[in-house]
């Protein structure tokens, strides 16, 4: 089979090396001549495929992005050139919830909250909002979603209406981005949703830009100053430069990309591949592709009584994943184009929280695990 692959796709080598001829690409434009023998196409987020990137591709069999976010790919018209598609559901939810936890953490977010007993409101109650969802109730929030799809079935967690951001502490969206059906998603947080928000309360988006009006966001913090983490951004890797100031947290749409999170990504795409095309060889275990390297510095042996447990965490969190580095580099070289794409490209290894064992007697064990830390207790 032939093979053509976005070259941030990890493990791409080990995952696809024996089934045929790879070719990778770099950038957000497929090369067009490596189309016209390519029969499986692996993409990330940046990379349009639509009904011209296929009339190049005419022996295209099988479209797959590495990422949870589909909206960059046309499949009606996959669909209807026969050509099999899969996105990558679940593989980074747990990036972008350590990335939530941790932007909540820092001091600058926190302004000495606690967080105990306050209310978040999550928007998108499917893999990154629940996944942040359970980390936000290990801190002890009181937490529920909106979610007017999932709302409506039998799940049995706190829903509610967007009336009840009026009221929250963090609000934290979680949605894909979509302009149509019952309830788009397209500037869903517009200048008269912002201003319903408590001025105290935190806003919080790792989800896509233009969920929120960023025009709007900006006249509102030009009036007053919010505390705001934004990952993503209407247009990018355009953004709208003069907003970047009145953010708490700006970072260049990197809160998916632990090392795990893209590892798993890829895997998904191997797995699907692998029953598409009834392959008979031997599958690799995800294990054998997931970085098995031991994190250095990560042990953490501590005791803990309940009043030290968020500070405790907070320097746990923060040692493995401190989103205040991006800002800076986002604030420093993010804000062309070219230097948020660069950023990305780059981005360093950043691992999970599970990287990090902790050693504790405490009685917080469950807290700490539902957080997503390993923990060892004897
Ligand atoms: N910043 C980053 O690096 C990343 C961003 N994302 C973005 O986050 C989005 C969500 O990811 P997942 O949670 O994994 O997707 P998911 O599909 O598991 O969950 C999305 C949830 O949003 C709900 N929803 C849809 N429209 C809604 C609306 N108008 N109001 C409230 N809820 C609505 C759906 O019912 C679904 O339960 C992705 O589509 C992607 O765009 C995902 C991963 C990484
Ligand atoms: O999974 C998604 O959806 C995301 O937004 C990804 O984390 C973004 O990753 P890239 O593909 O843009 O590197």
């Amino acid at each position: 089979m032939n093979f053509l692959i976005d070259e941030n796709l990890l493990a791409a080598e080990s995952l696809f090396g024996a089934w045929g001829e790879l070719q990778f690409f770099s950038g957000r434009e497929i090369p067009r001549d490596l189309l016209v023998k390519a029969e499986v196409l692996l993409v990330r987020s940046t990379t349009s495929v639509d009904a011209s990137v296929l009339s190049d591709a005419p022996h295209l069999r099988f479209v797959g992005t590495a990422t949870i976010g589909s909206e960059h790919i046309d499949q009606a018209a996959l669909i209807s050139q026969g050509i099999k598609f899969s996105n990558a559901p679940g593989c980074n939810a747990i990036a972008v919830a350590e990335y939530v936890l941790a932007a909540i953490l820092t001091p600058e977010v926190r302004q000495g909250r606690d967080w105990r007993g306050k209310k978040a409101v999550i928007i998108g109650a499917g893999n990154t909002g629940s996944a942040t969802g359970r980390r936000l109730a290990a801190l002890g929030m009181d937490v529920c979603y909106v979610d007017p799809f999932l709302a409506a079935g039998h799940d049995s967690r706190c829903f509610g209406g967007m009336q009840m951001i009026e009221r929250a502490d963090l609000v934290s969206l979680h949605v894909p981005y979509t302009q149509d059906g019952a309830h788009p998603t397209h500037h869903m947080f517009d200048g008269t949703v912002l201003n319903s928000m408590r001025s105290d309360a935190v806003l919080l988006n790792a989800s896509r830009g233009a969920v929120i009006d960023n025009q709007a966001l900006f006249a509102l913090l030009q009036k007053e100053p919010r505390t705001v983490v934004l990952d993503v951004w209407e247009g990018e890797p355009e953004v709208l430069a003069p907003l970047v100031p009145h953010i708490t947290i700006a970072t260049p749409h990197i809160a998916g990309h632990s090392v795990e999170g893209k590892v798993r990504g890829s895997y998904m795409l191997y797995d699907v591949l692998h029953a598409e095309f009834q392959l008979t060889d031997e599958k690799i275990p995800l294990n054998k592709v997931l970085p098995q390297l031991a994190l250095e510095g990560g042990r953490w042996e501590t005791e803990m009584d309940a009043p030290d447990f968020i500070d405790r965490v907070t320097d746990a969190v923060l040692s493995i994943y401190d989103p205040r580095v991006d800002d800076q580099q986002f604030r420093a070289r993010g804000q062309t184009p070219e230097g948020f794409d660069e950023l990305r490209k780059q981005y360093k290894k950043r691992r999970e929280l599970s990287a990090l064992r902790f050693y504790t007697e405490s009685a917080h064990v469950g807290r700490l695990r539902a957080l997503g830390f390993t923990v060892e207790s004897d």
